[in-house]
């Protein structure tokens, strides 16, 4: 295993704490997967399911072999993350309109979001260069996430926070763990700004998305899902997009599965931006050279204020190798769509939400045809923003999907 710079491609050893190559482009881990047996591997993959106890039950590391082969098992720390449900609700499938829908809950990760996946990889990897103090900057699940890996590692967190527009549950959460939580004025680019500036010469090993480590734990998300599907995909899979990991880490994934043979078809991929925060779907339509960068991003989605996403030319990349799309919704469609998968008994953080709102909008123009198959991630648990959730039931947040509360004198009628 080695990182590689996407931009001049120098070749670096994966045991160092820099993200970012001399010439400014992001790394990426490059494997060598030839002595890989595919069928004895996918057999492998199969008996870890019925473990219980091991790094092996995770639903990260029973890849490990394509995520981190070479990491000694002592440093791995883990919560048995992933394993989570994939789901076929039929009132969703109703709502966006196409025949075969399935989401994959992401929210029932150990902290509540898709982050757990990379995070527990990133958090081993800094243990294994002797690392114990962690850092990221964030808007909440990032910085939950990393605050509860950091503390069942015994180290330090020192997580970034913006002070506005930001779930007040989330940084709550963080700080439970027992991170330090440093609040500052500013958007999450600005934090990325002053970690990537001085991270080294405070000793801290950054687990944002900036670092490889973080996406080789989150393509397990599609593995699992491949497995589970007997290593047959829907013909799209729709993710949100923010800084876009989730989008860079499914493009890794995909492009393992078949470049082993687990799946003999790649899915096309749809990127969901708010409209507030949306400079990479912007690039896209516009077939701009490169992204420019949103300087205030604002939607209702609060994990989605990002205006300068770092891994915009690896999300690019997968955009291209899959034939994808990228689309913008409105806060209003986020937050329907959001009472949609609510009401549908799984749940989610508006962020999430984006997905279904995204591949419902793709139905009703004609990109995605309602024959077709597709799988939203979901990314975070419905818990995360409640402020959001009482402006949109119980305050003035326009929206199709209300529900009140009733009073009632607990007389049997009244019901
Ligand atoms: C719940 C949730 N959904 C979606 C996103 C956006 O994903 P990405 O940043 O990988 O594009 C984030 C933040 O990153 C998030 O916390
Ligand atoms: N929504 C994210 C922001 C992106 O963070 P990163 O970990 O991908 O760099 C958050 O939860 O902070």
């Amino acid at each position: 295993m080695k990182f590689v710079c996407i931009d001049c491609q120098k070749e670096m050893p994966a045991s160092t704490n820099t993200f970012t190559c001399k010439c400014g482009g992001l790394l990426e881990v490059v494997h060598d997967f030839s002595r890989i047996d595919s069928e004895q591997l996918k057999h492998v993959f199969t008996q870890r399911l019925s473990l219980r106890t091991t790094p092996f039950a995770s639903g990260v590391w029973r890849y490990k072999e394509l995520i981190f082969p070479e990491l000694e098992d002592r440093f791995i720390t883990t919560k048995y993350e992933g394993n989570t449900g994939l789901y076929t609700p039929v009132k969703l499938q109703e709502y966006t309109g196409i025949q075969q829908l399935y989401v994959k809950a992401q929210s029932e990760n150990p902290s509540g979001s898709f982050k757990d996946n990379g995070m527990t990889v990133a958090v081993s990897h800094g243990r294994s260069l002797g690392f114990s103090r962690f850092a990221c900057s964030s808007t909440g699940n990032t910085s939950s996430s990393l605050a509860m890996y950091a503390a069942l590692a015994g180290g330090e967190s020192y997580v970034y926070v913006p002070q506005n527009r930001i779930s007040q549950n989330k940084v709550l959460q963080t700080l439970a763990y027992g991170a330090n939580v440093i609040r500052f004025d500013g958007t999450y680019d600005d934090g990325i700004r002053f970690l990537r500036d001085h991270a080294e010469e405070l000793g801290l090993y950054v687990c944002n998305s900036v670092n490889p480590m973080r996406i080789e734990g989150q393509k397990s998300i599609i593995y699992e899902i491949a497995q589970t599907l007997e290593w047959k995909l829907p013909d799209w899979i729709v993710v949100p997009g923010g800084a876009l990991s989730n989008a860079t880490a499914l493009g890794k994934g995909l492009h393992d599965l078949y470049t082993l043979g687990f799946i003999d078809k790649l899915p096309r991929v749809a990127i969901v931006q708010a409209v507030g925060a949306s400079p990479f779907h912007r690039m896209v339509v516009q077939k701009l050279d490169a992204l420019e960068p949103e300087l205030s991003p604002q939607t209702v989605a609060s994990a989605l204020n990002i205006g300068n996403p770092p891994s915009w030319k690896k999300a690019l990349r997968m955009i291209e190798a899959t034939n994808g799309v990228t689309i913008a919704v409105s806060d209003v469609e986020i937050l329907d769509a959001k009472a949609m998968v609510d009401q549908s008994g799984i749940g989610c953080e508006p962020a999430s939400a984006a997905t279904i709102a995204g591949l419902r909008a793709l139905i009703e123009s004609n990109v995605i045809d309602k024959e077709e198959s597709a799988l939203c991630i979901l990314t975070g648990n419905m818990l995360k923003d409640t402020d959001t959730l009482y402006q949109y039931h119980l305050g003035e947040t326009p929206g199709r999907f209300q529900r009140t509360i009733q009073n009632s004198t607990l007389n049997p009628s009244s019901t």
